[in-house]
């Protein structure tokens, strides 16, 4: 039973997977990859799937996926495989809102959210939403900067100033009708990163809630301990 009671409006998540994880450099695409014994999307799929605010799960796979059917078994409630990634992450993401077009209404809110982060809760979930569900421009899970940030884009090394600086995580939280717009109208898709950049686009701004180190993106081999360690601590945030 999803619990909806003061919306007519569903939650939806849709999570792209259809990456090959060149970073990691391991021998499957990492989102297959074990952390604390399973693989690292099915700890993403669960989380949304343990949450009562989430009416459905969709999960962006490559066409060829041969790993897909080991993880989510083709009948398992509450979640749909599609096999239509993209070449890039922002591809995949589009593919899959077109693909979903006749079952999800253009009010509904989807969250989009990287398969590479694990370590999402269902409390972290319930915190966008509440945070964020009703803003016209949405919002997306983020951390405030608390290092030093450096760039060495000009002459010599300079200092940014990092107070109003956040990383962005995910879910990144949108209604249906105009995370699709954004994506199909951004004017160079391949050169933006994440989906609230397209919406800026738009002349919105999407709300910042913050979300947890545990939500970290897993990139790079050493993130795998850092990963399996807050796997330890279920439900932290
Ligand atoms: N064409 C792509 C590229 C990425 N992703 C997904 O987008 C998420 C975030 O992307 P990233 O961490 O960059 O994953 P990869 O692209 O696989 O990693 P790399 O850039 O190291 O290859 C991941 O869950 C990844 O599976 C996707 O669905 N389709
Ligand atoms: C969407 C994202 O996770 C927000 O930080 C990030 O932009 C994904 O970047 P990637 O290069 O596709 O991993």
């Amino acid at each position: 039973m999803t619990e909806n009671p003061q919306h007519s409006r569903r939650c939806v998540a849709l999570i792209p997977a259809a990456g090959v994880g060149a970073r990691m450099a391991a021998a499957s695409p990492k989102q297959y990859l074990a952390i604390a014994g399973k693989p690292m999307l099915r700890h993403t799929a669960n989380a949304f799937l343990a949450s009562p605010l989430i009416s459905h799960t969709y999960i962006v796979v490559s066409e060829g996926d041969g790993y897909i059917d080991s993880v989510i078994s083709p009948d398992e409630p509450g979640v749909t495989v599609l096999r239509c990634g993209g070449a890039t992450r922002m591809d995949s993401i589009l593919n899959g809102l077109r693909a979903v077009r006749a079952e999800v209404a253009d009010g509904d809110l989807v969250l989009v959210h990287d398969a590479a982060r694990p370590g999402l809760t269902p409390g972290l979930i319930r915190k966008l939403i509440d945070g964020a569900g009703d803003a016209p421009g949405g919002g997306l899970l983020a951390l405030p900067v608390v290092d030093t940030v450096k760039s060495t884009r000009g002459e010599g090394l300079a200092t940014v100033p990092r107070d109003g600086l956040w990383l962005a995580q995910t879910p990144q939280m949108f209604h249906y009708a105009l995370l699709l717009r954004a994506l199909s109208e951004a004017p160079d898709p391949h050169a933006i990163t994440d989906d609230a950049s397209a919406v800026e686009m738009l002349g919105l701004s999407p709300l910042l809630i913050e979300g947890h180190p545990r939500n970290l993106k897993v990139t790079l081999p050493s993130d795998i301990r850092i990963a399996e360690m807050y796997m330890a601590q279920p439900d932290q945030e």
